[in-house]
C-alpha cells in the first residue's frame, strides 16, 4: 500500500512538472483519468494527501475537480462496504434462502418454547412470592391530623416504629398500648405513590388471569375516598391501577392480547345503582345479581365500558363520581353514603397458543363504618347508616367464616358480599387497606377497625386459582359431554348392529335348512302319492270285480272311519311349513263336499271351542295346553263318491305338558317324544337349553335312524296298513305328514329367538279351526 501511496504521489508529481514545464497547462480531464485509473488502488489518507497537494500546488482548484475527488471517495467507501457485506454473506450459514429461512423457523420456534416457559415460570414464582405474603394482605393507612382536630386540641393516639414499616401502636387513655402488625403501615406522610407501590404488584396479577379484590375500610373521614379514588393532583389506586395495567398490557403486546372493561356501581340501602348507566336526574334502573352459569356472578343490564387509554377511565371515573351518593355528616363533608364498587374486567388471549382469561379486579370503596350515635344522625341519614352498618356486619361475618373456615360462607347476607363473593377469600387475592384516624377523638372507632383488620389478616386463604375464561370453558364442558354422549349412543348403534348381524346369519342358517326340510317333505310326498295312487287302483279293480265285497268294504270302511286320503291331485301341493291352514282347496270352496277341518278334542267342560271357526288364532290360551286331535277330511268329487265315499285324515296330538316351551309335537304327555324315544333329560330339565339345541339341530332326533329314511316312513304310515293314530294312549304319530307337521312348530319356533315361550302361546302352532265333527 506504501509502495502503491509512493508510485501515484510520484506520478502526480510527475504530472504536475510536466503542467509547469509544458505548455498548454493540462486540462482537468487529464487529472481525472489519473484518478480514475488509480482510485482503486487508493485510500482515503491517498486521495486527501492528493488533494492537498493539488490544491498547494495549483492554487484554487476547478471545482469540477474537487466534485470528481469527493465521488472517488464515496466509491472508495461503498467499495468497502460492498466488501464488508460480501464477506457477512460468506459467513452466513447456508446459501439457499430455504435452508436459512428453516434454520431461521427453528431458531424461532426454539426461542417461543424458551420464551412460553420462562414465562409461564416467572408467572409461578410471582404468584409463588405474592402466595407467600399471603393471599390476603392488609395494609393499614394513617391519615394526618386534620385542621379541625388540631384546632381541638386532639393528639395523635398512634405510634409508629421507625425500624419496623409493619407495625403500630395504639396508646388508650389509660396510657396502655395495643400493637397491631399488618402487612404494612403507612404512615401520615406517605404519599400516594408510596401506597401504589405496595399494591401494584397484586394488581397485575389480575392480567395473569387471577380475580383480584382491593376494598377500603375504616371510619367515616379517614381518608377511603382519598385512598382509592383520590385528587386530580393526588390520584388514588384505582386510577394508577388502570395506568399500570395499560402499561403493562402494552409491554405484553407482542404475545398478550387484553381487553379492559369498565363497570362503576353502587350499593346504596341495598340497591344496586349502576353509575355509568344513569345520570342522577334519570330515575334508577334497578340492578340484580344473578349466578352466571359458569358460577360467577354477574349483574345483567350493567354497564360494561371498553377501555383503551387512562384518560378515557379517569372521564369514567369522574363522571361515576358525580352521580355517587354522598351527603354530609358531623364526621366528613363529603360522606360517602353507599359502597362504591369499579370492577375492571379483563379478557387476555394470548397470541401464541390461543389460551384465553378473564378475571375481574374490584376495587372498592366502602362507605364509612361508624356509631349511629356518635355521628347524630336522623332520618334519610339514619336509615342510610343502618344500610350502611348492616352490609360491613355482613362482610364481618363473611370474613369470620372464611377466618375460621366454616363450610357455609353467609355471601349472600348483603348485596355487596353476594358481588363479591368470587373474589373474596378463597381462590383470588385480597388486599384491605384498614384507614385509621391518628386521634385521640376516634380512639374508639380506630381500635375497632384494627381488630376487624386483625381479623382479615387471619384468614388463611387457598392457594389462588387461575381464571380461566369460564365462558369458554363452559362451552368446551358442554361439547366434551355431547362428545361422550354421541360416543355412547354409538357404541350402543355398534353392539345392535353386531347382535341383528347375529341374528341374521342364524336366521339365514334356519332358512337354508328349512328349505332342505321342505324339500325333503315334497320328496317324500310325492313318493306318498305315487304308493297311494297305486293302492286306491288296486281297491278299486278288487271291488270292480266283488260288489258284495265293495259294500263291505264301505261298511268296514265307515266303522272305522278312517277313511285314506284323497286323491292326491285333489289336495293342495305342500307349501311353506306355517302355522296356519292351507287355503281351502277350490272343491271345498264350490261343492262344499271337501272339507278340510281342524279337530280338537276339547275337555267336556269347553264346548265353546267346538263351535267352528276359521283361521281363527286361539285366544284362549288354555286350550293349547290341552290334548288335541287335528283331523282333516277331504271329500272326493261326486264322480267317485260311489267307491270313495269320505275320507279323512287325523292327526291326533298331545298338547305337551306346561313343562314344554318349544315343539309341543316332540315331547309327548308320558314323557316320550314322538318317535316314542324317552325325551333327555337334560333338555328336558331344561327348556330354554333344549330350545336352542333343537335350534340347531336339523332334524328331530330319530332313535332308530331307519325311521328316519323315507322308505321307513312308508313302511309306517298308516295307509300302509300301519296301526290307525287313533289307538288310545299310543299318541305316537308315525305318518310322514304328522312328522311333517310336528316339524312345523319345530321350524317355527326357533325364529323367535326371544320371548319365544310368550309368543308360542300367544299363537297357535296348530290353527285353530274348530269344526263340530258332526260325522
Ligand atoms: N393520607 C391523607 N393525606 C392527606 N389528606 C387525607 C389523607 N387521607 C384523607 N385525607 C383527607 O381527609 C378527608 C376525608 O377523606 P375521605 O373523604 O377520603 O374519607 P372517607 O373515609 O372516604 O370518608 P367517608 O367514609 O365519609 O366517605 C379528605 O379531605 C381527604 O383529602
Amino acid at each position: 500500500m506504501v509502495e502503491m501511496c509512493s508510485e501515484s504521489c510520484d506520478q502526480i508529481v510527475l504530472e504536475k512538472d510536466q503542467t509547469v514545464e509544458n505548455e498548454p497547462k493540462p486540462s482537468p480531464k487529464s487529472h481525472i483519468e489519473i484518478l480514475e485509473e488509480n482510485t482503486d488502488s487508493m485510500d482515503e489518507d491517498t486521495i486527501s494527501s492528493m488533494n492537498q497537494e493539488i490544491s498547494s500546488a495549483q492554487g484554487p482548484t476547478l471545482p469540477i475537480l474537487q466534485k470528481v475527488i469527493n465521488l472517488s471517495n464515496s466509491v472508495q467507501n461503498l467499495k468497502k462496504e460492498h466488501e464488508i457485506l460480501s464477506d457477512q454473506v460468506k459467513a452466513f450459514p447456508g446459501h439457499d434462502i430455504v435452508g436459512t429461512l428453516q434454520l431461521l423457523n427453528n431458531e424461532y420456534d426454539l426461542l417461543k418454547k424458551k420464551y412460553l416457559d420462562e414465562s409461564s415460570e416467572r408467572k409461578r414464582l410471582y404468584n409463588e412470592v405474592i402466595e407467600l405474603k399471603g393471599n390476603i394482605r392488609v395494609f393499614c393507612r394513617c391519615r394526618p391530623l386534620n385542621q379541625v382536630e388540631i384546632a381541638n386540641g386532639s393528639s395523635s393516639v398512634v405510634e409508629f416504629d421507625s425500624s419496623q414499616d409493619t407495625e403500630l401502636q395504639i396508646v388508650s387513655s389509660d396510657s396502655s398500648k395495643k400493637q397491631f402488625k399488618f402487612d404494612h403501615v403507612f404512615r401520615p406522610e406517605d404519599g400516594q405513590d408510596a401506597v401504589f407501590a405496595r399494591t401494584k404488584p397484586i394488581v397485575t396479577s389480575v392480567l395473569d388471569g387471577y380475580n383480584v379484590c382491593i376494598f377500603a375500610y375504616g371510619q367515616t373521614g379517614t381518608g377511603k375516598t382519598f385512598t382509592m379514588e383520590g385528587t386530580p393532583e393526588n390520584r388514588g389506586v384505582n386510577y394508577r391501577t388502570l395506568e399500570e395495567l395499560f402499561r403493562v398490557a402494552g409491554e405484553r403486546g407482542g404475545v398478550m392480547k387484553y381487553e379492559l372493561f369498565v363497570s362503576m356501581m353502587e350499593v346504596y340501602n341495598e340497591k344496586i345503582r349502576d353509575l355509568l348507566g344513569e345520570s342522577s336526574n334519570q330515575p334508577t334502573k334497578k340492578l340484580e345479581i344473578k349466578q352466571a352459569a359458569e358460577g360467577t356472578q354477574e349483574v345483567p343490564g350493567l354497564v360494561e365500558a371498553c377501555v383503551y387509554s387512562t384518560e378515557e377511565v379517569w372521564e369514567l371515573l369522574k363522571s361515576g363520581n358525580r352521580v355517587r351518593s354522598v351527603g354530609a355528616t358531623n364526621a366528613n363533608e363529603l360522606s360517602s353514603r353507599s359502597h362504591c364498587l369499579l370492577r375492571v374486567t379483563v379478557r387476555g388471549t394470548n397470541l401464541i397458543n390461543s389460551q384465553k382469561t378473564k378475571s375481574h379486579l374490584w376495587l372498592v370503596d366502602l362507605a364509612g363504618s361508624e356509631r349511629v350515635g356518635k355521628i347524630e344522625v336522623e332520618g334519610e341519614r339514619l336509615k342510610e347508616s343502618q344500610f350502611i352498618n348492616k352490609s360491613l356486619s355482613a362482610l364481618g361475618d363473611v370474613i369470620s367464616a372464611l377466618a375460621s373456615k366454616t363450610a357455609h360462607v353467609p355471601y349472600r347476607n348483603s348485596k355487596l358480599t353476594h358481588m363479591l363473593q368470587s373474589s373474596l377469600g378463597g381462590d383470588c387475592k385480597t388486599v384491605m387497606f384498614v384507614q385509621i384516624s391518628p386521634s385521640s377523638a376516634d380512639l374508639g372507632e380506630t381500635l375497632c377497625s384494627l381488630n376487624f383488620a386483625s381479623r382479615v389478616r387471619g384468614i388463611e386463604s387457598g392457594p389462588a386459582r387461575k381464571q380461566v375464561d369460564l365462558t369458554e370453558l363452559y362451552k368446551y364442558k358442554q361439547m366434551a359431554e355431547k362428545l361422550k354422549h354421541d360416543d355412547k349412543e354409538t357404541k350402543k348403534l355398534q353392539d345392535n348392529v353386531q347382535s341383528l348381524q347375529l341374528r341374521l346369519s342364524a336366521r339365514e342358517h334356519i332358512c337354508k335348512s328349512l328349505q332342505e326340510k321342505v324339500r325333503d317333505l315334497e320328496n317324500q310326498l310325492a313318493e306318498e302319492r305315487k304308493t297311494r295312487l297305486k293302492q286306491e287302483s288296486r281297491a278299486f279293480a278288487v271291488a270292480a270285480s266283488t260288489r258284495p265285497s265293495l259294500k263291505q268294504a264301505t261298511e268296514n270302511t265307515k266303522a272305522d272311519k278312517k277313511p285314506p286320503l284323497g286323491p292326491s291331485k285333489l289336495r293342495l301341493p305342500l307349501r311353506r311349513i306355517t302355522n296356519f291352514m292351507p287355503p281351502a282347496s277350490p272343491m271345498a270352496t264350490k261343492g262344499k263336499a271337501t272339507r278340510m277341518s281342524m279337530v280338537t278334542a276339547p275337555p267336556s267342560d269347553d264346548k265353546e271351542n267346538n263351535s267352528e271357526t276359521v283361521m281363527a288364532p286361539p285366544t284362549n290360551t288354555k286350550n293349547l295346553l290341552k290334548p288335541r286331535r287335528t283331523s282333516i277330511a277331504v271329500k272326493p268329487p261326486v264322480k267317485t263318491q260311489a267307491f270313495q265315499p269320505k275320507r279323512r285324515v287325523s292327526i291326533a296330538t298331545l298338547r305337551p305338558d306346561a313343562h314344554m316351551t318349544t315343539t309341543p309335537l316332540r315331547r309327548s304327555a308320558s314323557g316320550f317324544n314322538n318317535v316314542g324315544t324317552m325325551e333327555r333329560p337334560s333338555l328336558a330339565r331344561d327348556p330354554r337349553k333344549a330350545r336352542y339345541s333343537r335350534l340347531f339341530s336339523p332334524l328331530p332326533e330319530f332313535s332308530n335312524p331307519s325311521e328316519t329314511s323315507p322308505a321307513a316312513m312308508r313302511s309306517s304310515s298308516k295307509f300302509m296298513g300301519s296301526p290307525p293314530a287313533a289307538q288310545a294312549g299310543s299318541l305316537k304319530p308315525r305318518h310322514t305328514t304328522v312328522v311333517a307337521l310336528q316339524r312345523k312348530s319345530l321350524v317355527w319356533s326357533p325364529l323367535k329367538l326371544k320371548g319365544m315361550q310368550s309368543s308360542y302361546r300367544k299363537s297357535s302352532f296348530l290353527p285353530l279351526r274348530h269344526s263340530s265333527d258332526k260325522e
